[in-house]
Order: C-alpha cells, then structure tokens, then sequence
C-alpha cells in the first residue's frame, strides 16, 4: 500500500498583516491594538517555519493571501468613485471598516476550510468546505476568496470535493479546521473526525459562554460533517468548555492539538472531559495501536498559560521513526510553568519525543501561532500527485519567495498607513506576481 501523508499549507502572510484589535475575545489581538506591525517580517517568520518542516521531510503547501484593502467589499457598502476616493472617504467616516477589510488575517489557514480526507468520506475524495468565520466581519469577507484559492490549489475533480461555505449567520457559525482534529492510525484509513464547538444555537438550555462569544455552533460541524459524507460511527463532537472561552480561548486550538493517535489537551478545555474520552475510545475501538489521552492538569500549567504561551497551539506532527515532534512558539520556552511541563512530558511514555520551537511574534501577537498558520490535509500518493506542484515548499520556491517579500513588503506598517494608496497599489502588484510564481490563474477581484 502506498503511503499517505499529512500535508501542512500554510497561509503567506499579506503586505498589510497590521494590528488593529479586531477579534473580540481573543486576548492578544485586543492587547496590541495600534502597535506598529511588520509585515516583511511576518512573512519571513512564516516562511523560515514553512521551509523548516518542508526540511524534516514533511509536505508543506503555501496558500496565497488576500486582496487588501478589498475595495470590493467598500464598493458594496456604499463608498464610491476611484479606488484612492474610496479609500480617503473610508479612512475619514469609518476607520474601522477599513480596518477590517485591510486585515491580514487569511493568513491563519488553519480557519480557512475544514478538510475530510478520502479515507472518511462516503466518496473516496477529498472534501473541502470553507469556513464562513460569520462571528467577525474581517473574516467574514474570506470565504470567498479562500474557495477559489483552495479550487486552484486542489484542482481536480476526482480526488477533491469543494462545497461552498454554509450559511452565513451566526447559527452556522463555522471556524474550520481551528475546532477540528482527525485521529487515525495511518493517514490513509479511516480516521476519526473529531469536531469542536463553542455553543448549541438552536438549543436555548444549552451552556454558553457570558462574556466572549462563542464562534463555532454544534449545527455548523454537523452540516459539514453531512456534506463531506463522514460515517457518524467515527465522529466525535464535544464541546468547549465555556470557562474557557470566557478566559480568552477563542478557538479549541489555543487548548487542544491531536494527530495520529495522540490527543493532547488541557484537562479544562472541554466541558465534559469523560464523557469526550469516552467517545473517543470508543470510536478508537480495538486496534493495534494504543490511543493517548495525554491530559495537561489545571495544576501544572494554568489556563491563562495556554492563552499566554499558546502551548497548545502546537504542530503535532509525524516523524519518520513513528514517534511526534511538538512544534511550538517561542513563547513557549519563555513561560516557566509550560517549558518545565513540556520537559516532563517528553520523558514520559507518549509518542511525543521533541520540541521544535519558532519565532513567530508578529503573528503571535494578533493571537495566531504554529497551529493557525496552517491547513493540514491528508493525501495518497495519487492524490498528492494531483495537487498544484507550484503550491508546494522547495528550496527554490523558498528562495523565490523570500526575494518577492524583500521586493514588495514594508517593515513597518500603521493603521493610518491602511488608507495609502500607494499600499493598494503595492499590495495588487506582489498578490499579481505571486499568482504567477505559484501559478494559480486569477483569483483576485483585481485580476477579473
Ligand atoms: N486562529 C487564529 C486566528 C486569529 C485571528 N486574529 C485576528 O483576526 C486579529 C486581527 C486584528 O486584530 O488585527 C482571529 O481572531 O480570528
């Protein structure tokens, strides 16, 4: 049998990444509103993290970001004339609407689709269906443009499915792949689909957070796992805990990361702890593999640890001999209580054996870590072959890309700079080339 892999595609950061405190309820994008941003170095960031997994021998994709500013979604709501008038008349009557549509936010991947590889689904292929991310209007305006780009990149009929993003109101509020985990014993088999979520929107008595909004509904994942065609033998829904939610745990990936047949998660991330081991297992049934619940007490690292450090917004990934590598940020290392637990942890009897650590603070501090920036999607040999190979890490699109960064992006950017239109016209003239260098056709309004 061929070996299938996991691949990871990791969204490009874009030349207008800023800081402009636009998630509600998630602690860091709150805490660095107005701080100068640096968007070149933001890029760099991500890409030395693309290549160094590229370079363990993983698959590593790159998913193009968005057109920023998108004057499009100005247009729609009423602002009028040339792009530069569009822009000026935004800046002055609704700053923050600008804001919203300059932000850079496609970058965190990991909410741009949940993705059910053809191991699950009733049709052998490879299902995609983007995230409509309704519960902030910044994202709101992603989906769109992610389906084309995830269309170019997975571009064939045979192998992949793409359906388009669900209703846009808050009772199918979808978050993607943030609040969704497969375990499998090899990526190629059946795997269990493990589906996150924050509230029951049509279930009134249901528990909910009282202070941050609760993103993903229980509705939104039972649509998608519908669509994709999953045996409802093999998913597992559980729900966030509230609590944590409310302490700045916007998505289930800031306390949790599972693969393969490891799950690793906070003992206060979900709300009914047993009764998701339970599922688990038994989903897991009997095989030849044990399944790990490797549980992280309330005692040795608190919740505002997870939120602080983003220990758990980790890359759990497959090493060649069998065993994980945990891939964390750097701050990380710099929390006492969570590098002393981590140290602990890779003496004991789990197949996570080390830790790879990335500076990536110019994401980190709009709340995004190793686990956002990425989609991960499980591929056979066959259907590995049919993906876009331009989309695909190498040292030459490493180098490539490096030098179109260099070329196109500042080291510094402020809010007010959003209203430039010498930045529109910067930003359209590296997303037009990029298309070239990743070979993607038109995927941009501009481009149409
Ligand atoms: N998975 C990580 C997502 C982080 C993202 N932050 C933001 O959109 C912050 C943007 C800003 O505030 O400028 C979010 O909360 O959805």
């Amino acid at each position: 049998m061929t070996q299938a892999i996991e691949a990871n595609f990791d969204g490009l950061v874009g030349p207008t990444h800023n800081y402009s405190g636009l998630s509600f309820g998630n602690v860091a994008s709150l805490n660095n509103v107005a701080r100068p941003s640096n968007p070149k170095a933001a890029a760099k960031q991500g890409l030395t993290k693309m290549k160094a997994l590229a370079d363990m021998g993983l698959v590593q994709g790159v998913l193009p970001p968005h057109e920023r500013p998108h004057i499009p979604t100005l247009r729609s709501l009423g602002f009028l004339g040339s792009d530069a008038q569009i822009l000026a008349d935004a800046a002055k009557q609704a700053p923050k609407l600008l804001a919203a549509v300059s932000s850079a936010s496609c970058m965190w991947t990991a909410n741009a689709a949940t993705v059910s590889p053809s191991g699950d689904t009733k049709d052998g292929r490879v299902h995609f269906t983007p995230a409509n991310l309704v519960n902030k209007f910044h994202r709101s305006i992603e989906h769109t443009t992610t389906s084309a780009i995830l269309k170019a990149t997975f571009n064939d009929s045979k192998h992949f499915a793409h359906h388009p993003a669900l209703p846009s109101v808050d009772h199918f509020g979808d978050e993607g792949a943030a609040n969704h985990t497969r375990f499998c014993r090899d990526y190629g088999e059946q795997g269990i689909e493990f589906f996150v979520y924050g509230t029951s929107a049509f279930n009134a008595a249901a528990p909910r957070p009282q202070k941050f909004p609760a993103r993903h509904t229980l509705e939104a994942s039972q649509a998608v796992a519908r669509n994709h065609g999953l045996n409802p033998d093999k998913v597992v829904y559980a729900q966030q805990n509230p609590d944590a939610i409310d302490a700045g745990v916007f998505h289930n990936d800031v306390i949790a990361v599972g693969n393969g047949n490891v799950h690793f998660y906070h003992q206060d991330a979900f709300l009914d702890t047993l009764r998701m081991r339970e599922d688990l297992l038994r989903a897991w049934g009997e095989q030849d593999k044990p399944f790990y619940l490797v549980e992280v007490p309330r005692d040795a690292v608190a919740i505002s640890d997870c939120v602080q450090s983003y220990l758990f917004n980790s890359q759990l990934v497959q090493r060649a001999d069998g065993n994980m590598t945990l891939v964390v940020p750097a701050e990380v290392k710099e929390n006492s209580n969570v590098w002393n637990y981590l140290s602990h942890l890779l003496q004991g009897d789990t197949p996570i054996k080390d830790v790879k650590v990335f500076d990536l603070k110019q994401s980190m501090s709009n709340g995004g870590g190793p686990a956002c920036l990425r989609l991960r999607v499980a591929l056979t040999q066959e259907e590995l072959a049919a993906v876009n190979p331009s989309s695909l890490m190498s040292d030459t699109l490493f180098k490539t890309l490096n030098q179109w960064v260099d070329k196109h992006y500042r080291d510094e950017l402020h809010e007010a700079d959003l209203a430039d239109p010498q930045l529109l016209m910067e930003s359209r003239r590296a997303l037009d080339e990029l298309t070239q260098i990743l070979q993607l056709g038109s995927i941009y309004d501009f481009q149409k």
